[in-house]
């Protein structure tokens, strides 16, 4: 019988195939008297890939970390597997831009960090995973960008996480590196059956990996854009461009709106 996860990868209807996995119900958070995220609702289903876009300072960060259980709502609820989340919670791990591994720290030692008894073997597997066991004794100064974010990607899967956060993890990485790193992102996602949620300003990167890109605008979720396009996807493709159009143009639209403003004014 087809998994439920084909199904989605198939491109059912996700609403006919399984629940929320992660739901966020009406989420507001303010920093003092800024308002960045306004009555955010959104369903995310187990095993999907969504994408969240949306110009610089929007709230992507900030719905990633309540996310992640490293902030709180001001108000609403994030579900987790039916429950209430309300605090970091150990089947879901986020990476960031930055890496953030620790210098002085081996890469193999980088990589079991946090993992509660001696993890050798595990985290040769997640190097492994990630293509990086050669570097295992390095330390992360002798690494590439790209290299570094594999080995922040192997630290994350080590944990085996059922939903993984992706916060603009290949932003700093040149267009190449991050063509590779996007596959092998996309590959592991497969291959472990995990949820995925990344946020990135590259839409092209968006409609690539994922089954559904979400644009925010002022703090409101504006467009959720299902992308029914076999795996991998070819880019050149008319329908792969077709869609990418389509969400450039309505990013584009507030900018002219804007322009249109200050023209006025
Ligand atoms: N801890 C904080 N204290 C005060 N303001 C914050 C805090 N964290 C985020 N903000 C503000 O919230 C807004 C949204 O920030 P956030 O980092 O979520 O945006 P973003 O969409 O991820 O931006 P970028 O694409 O540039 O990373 C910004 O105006 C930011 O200054």
């Amino acid at each position: 019988m087809e998994s439920t996860l084909s199904k989605i990868r198939s491109g059912l209807k996700l609403s006919q195939v399984e629940k929320a996995f992660l739901q966020l119900q009406y989420v507001k958070k303010s920093f003092g008297q800024q308002n960045v995220l306004d009555d955010i609702n959104l369903s995310i289903h187990k095993g999907e890939f969504v994408s969240i876009v949306g110009k610089s300072g929007c709230g992507k960060s900030t719905l990633l970390r309540l996310i992640a259980g490293l902030d709180v709502a001001s108000s609403g609820e994030v579900i987790f597997n039916k429950k209430k989340l309300e605090n970091i919670h150990p089947d879901i791990r986020i990476m960031f831009q930055n890496g953030r591994l620790l210098p002085w720290k081996t890469v193999l030692e980088n990589v079991g960090l946090g993992m509660k008894e001696s993890s050798n073997e595990k985290a040769f597997k997640a190097l492994s995973q990630v293509q990086l066991e050669s570097r295992a004794n390095d330390w992360p100064s002798v690494l590439s960008g790209g290299q570094k974010q594999r080995v922040s990607l192997a630290r994350a899967l080590i944990q085996e996480p059922s939903l993984l956060l992706l916060d603009e993890p290949l932003g700093a990485l040149d267009a190449l590196t991050r063509l590779e790193m996007q596959q092998l992102i996309e590959n592991l996602w497969i291959e472990k059956e995990i949820t995925a949620l990344l946020v990135t300003h590259d839409i092209e990167e968006a409609v690539a990996l994922s089954d559904r890109v979400i644009l925010i605008e002022n703090g409101k979720i504006v467009l959720d854009q299902s992308i029914h396009l076999s795996r991998p996807r070819n880019r050149t493709s008319q329908a792969f461009t077709a869609v990418l159009d389509k969400i450039l143009k309505r990013v584009m639209n507030e900018k002219e709106e804007k322009i249109s403003n200050i023209k006025e004014a």
